[in-house]
């Protein structure tokens, strides 16, 4: 990758030698690597076991969790928002795996409704909840910098299964507690 990002200096027209430059091949690389380590993570080591039996079968909801993902198209940033809900079925999640799960599905390159999905169906096969929803509000800085320039654009995504998908009074309990201050 450090090899590619020095071909990519030269075909910027810049001198890849030059004192500030020399080391930004390597950084890159690094920099790359980290934007989207999601790739070297499974569900089964982030959730490291925190799955609790527990008599609770109320909606569980942990909102606006940060996210920074890669567009697959431009490879340039997209991020913004996370709000996860779910409905147990005798089993709870440690609240943090839920951000961690953002972050395995996040940190790779992507488009925004494939992430909104992936996140969905891992909370699925975590708990085997009665129902899982996720909104994922996002801004592409392919939209924001470059192609149609729209800075003020946000694309929200969502994804419902189960009794989300089937129930309109939880989908909207759950969409009231996400979009409540
Ligand atoms: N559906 C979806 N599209 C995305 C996402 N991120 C970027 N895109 C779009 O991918 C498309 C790629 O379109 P192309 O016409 O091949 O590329 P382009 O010429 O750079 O397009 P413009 O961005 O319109 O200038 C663009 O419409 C982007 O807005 C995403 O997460 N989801
Ligand atoms: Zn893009």
């Amino acid at each position: 990758m450090a090899r590619s990002y020095r071909l990519l200096l030269g075909g910027l027209g810049e001198n890849p030698d030059r004192q500030g430059l020399i080391k930004t091949p390597e950084r890159a690389a690094k920099a790359m690597l980290y934007f989207t380590k999601g790739y070297d993570q499974s569900l089964e080591d982030v959730l490291n076991g925190a799955v609790f039996d527990e008599d609770h079968d109320e909606m569980v909801v942990v909102k606006d969790i940060e996210m920074f993902s890669m567009c697959e198209h431009h490879l340039v940033p997209f991020y913004g928002k996370v709000s996860i809900g779910y409905l147990p079925c005798n089993k709870i999640l440690g609240l943090s795996k839920l951000a961690r799960i953002v972050e395995i599905f996040s940190r790779r390159l992507q488009v925004q409704e494939r992430l909104t999905k992936q996140i969905a169906v891992a909370v699925t096969q975590a708990v085997q909840p009665a129902g899982v929803a996720v909104v994922v509000e996002g801004v592409h800085m392919c939209m924001v910098m470059r192609g149609v320039q729209k800075i003020n654009s946000k694309t929200v995504t969502s994804t419902m299964l189960g009794v989300f998908r089937d129930d309109p009074k939880t989908r909207e309990e759950f969409l009231n507690l996400v979009n409540s201050k």
